[in-house]
């Protein structure tokens, strides 16, 4: 699969009951970009980022990974390039223990058992859970899970990492790590957050969607200056850019 370019073209996803979640959404995402999708609940942020490789299928328009189109022949060969973190730990934990699950994805791709017991230790020791690897999942903390969770998709060394909210339920120790594991990846990386200060701090480009449309797509510093468009899109600065609310003064 060449260059890793994620394209996607007048998406428009429409549920069962009738919710129009996506009404047609275009972007280009080039290989190694760092992109961010924000916008307020029910934008579509989810919704969009499970087209990427093929959880959902498009209502209509089209999702392309490097040469490939996202279809149901192809979803193998995607899912090997584009590795996804579910907003819920519960829809990726599914083995009797956490080190099962890590190896889950290595073992299917057929690797020899050196080099799976390498990529368990090494995904789940830059999680800081290789102490959870003889847990079950359901006797994870919220946080513990959405650790273990990021383990198995690393574990797969994928080209593209899709991640919904990452850091939500997550302490702050535990966001910082995630934070640098994410700084560190080379990769592409695509994913969804309310944590605008992260936005700030690991994204050149942020994606707003709005209603199921894009209502903006830029660098984050400029977008978060626009009072207007935030307004509009249900958003507000992250605190770092806020001024200090006793004395009126800072903000980046
Ligand atoms: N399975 C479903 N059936 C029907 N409607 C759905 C379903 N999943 C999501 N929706 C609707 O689609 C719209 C977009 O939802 P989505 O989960 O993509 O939003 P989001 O931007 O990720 O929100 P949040 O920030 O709350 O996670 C919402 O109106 C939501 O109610």
């Amino acid at each position: 699969m060449s260059h890793h370019i994620v394209e996607v073209k007048d998406l428009r996803h429409s549920y069962p009951d009738g919710t129009e979640a996506l009404r047609g959404v275009s972007f280009t995402i080039h290989h190694g970009e760092s992109v961010a999708v924000i916008g307020a609940n029910g934008a579509g942020k989810s919704t969009l980022l499970l087209h990427l490789n093929g959880y959902l299928p498009p209502t209509a328009g089209e999702v392309r990974i490097g040469d490939t189109p996202v279809v149901r022949t192809t979803l193998a060969e995607v899912r090997r390039t584009v590795g996804m973190v579910f907003q819920d730990p519960d829809d990726q934990l599914f083995m009797p223990t956490v080190g099962e699950d890590v190896a889950f994805g290595p073992l299917n791709l057929g690797l020899p058992p050196g080099e799976v017991e390498r990529r368990v230790a090494e995904s789940l020791a830059r999680v800081g859970a290789g102490h959870l690897r003889d847990k079950p999942p359901y006797r994870l903390s919220g946080g513990e899970k959405k650790r273990a969770a990021i383990a198995t998709v690393l574990s797969m060394s994928p080209d593209i990492l899709v991640m919904d909210e990452p850091t939500a339920g997550l302490d702050p120790f535990a966001r910082r790590q995630l934070m640098g594991l994410l700084r560190e990846f080379r990769h592409t990386k695509i994913f969804t957050s309310h944590d605008l200060d992260m936005v700030l701090e690991l994204c050149e480009r942020t994606i707003v969607l709005r209603e199921g449309v894009v209502a903006a797509d830029g660098p984050p510093r400029e977008i978060f200056r626009n009072a207007e468009l935030l307004a509009a899109c249900r958003l507000e600065p992250p605190f770092s850019m806020q001024g200090c609310p006793v004395c009126g003064t800072g903000g980046r």
